[in-house]
């Protein structure tokens, strides 16, 4: 893939989805549909997402039991997504069991730590050390439990990728120097991160909130 920038469409209006893709399905190298997305539109949303003829990243972030998460798994294999996330720290039992119940052609991802999470937001829920520690603790987990690879932000994926050479890596929370962070908590440009090893970028509002969402797009790829 030429293009590592996938845009997240985090819209509960399908009119804009599509003005937003049509305007930059050029400079990027596929679509990201989350739960904004998903919860208005569900799988017919997705079906008219992908006539852009892009690769789909939808990014649930499942989290729940093993066989609730493998049956939903399951029920989304119709839209053979290209990446599917589901949250690492559901345990190893739960990455097996999406991962067994995913199309073939689907990559299956697991979330480490969100980036809009902090050091002190870990302690705040009982989890001991810093965002390095959680993020190679939950990489190890995912690397074990054969998931393609992890999510977490451009601080972290260096380490990640030491101990996971062959793995995929998507790195969110992307900003310019420039750029507002909004609810983001660890953001590096998308020029460090790639540099750091992402294998994709996810970028939202950097796009879909710029005055031209077009030229914004290419303004991150031409940095990279
Ligand atoms: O899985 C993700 O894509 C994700 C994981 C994460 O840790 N942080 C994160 O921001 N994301 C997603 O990446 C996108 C970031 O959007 P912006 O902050 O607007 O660029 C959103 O769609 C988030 O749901």
């Amino acid at each position: 893939m030429s293009n590592r920038i996938y845009v997240a469409l985090d819209t509960p209006d399908l009119t804009r989805a599509k003005a937003i893709a049509a305007r930059v399905r050029h400079h990027v190298g596929g679509i990201k549909l989350g739960l904004e997305f998903f919860s208005a539109h569900g799988q017919p949303g997705v079906h008219a997402m992908a006539e852009f003829g892009l690769p789909i990243f939808l990014d649930l972030k499942l989290h729940d039991i093993p066989n609730t998460v493998a049956k939903a798994v399951q029920a989304l294999g119709a839209l053979e997504p290209a990446i599917l996330t589901v949250h690492a720290s559901g345990g190893r039992a739960m990455l097996e069991d999406a991962k067994a119940a995913a199309p073939i052609g689907t990559k299956v991802i697991a979330v480490t730590m969100l980036t809009s999470l902090d050091a002190a937001d870990l302690a705040a829920t009982g989890v001991t050390g810093n965002a390095h520690d959680q993020v190679t603790r939950l990489t190890e987990l995912a690397r074990e439990a054969g998931v393609d690879g992890i999510v977490c932000s451009g601080a972290e994926v260096a380490a990640a990728k030491a101990i996971w050479p062959k793995g995929f890596f998507v790195v969110p929370g992307v900003r310019l120097p420039d750029g507002a962070i909004g609810d983001q908590k660890r953001v590096v440009t998308p020029r460090q991160a790639m540099d750091a090893g992402a294998s994709i970028l996810v970028v939202g509002r950097p796009i879909t909130q710029a005055e031209d969402p077009d030229t914004a797009a290419r303004a991150i790829g031409a940095t990279l």
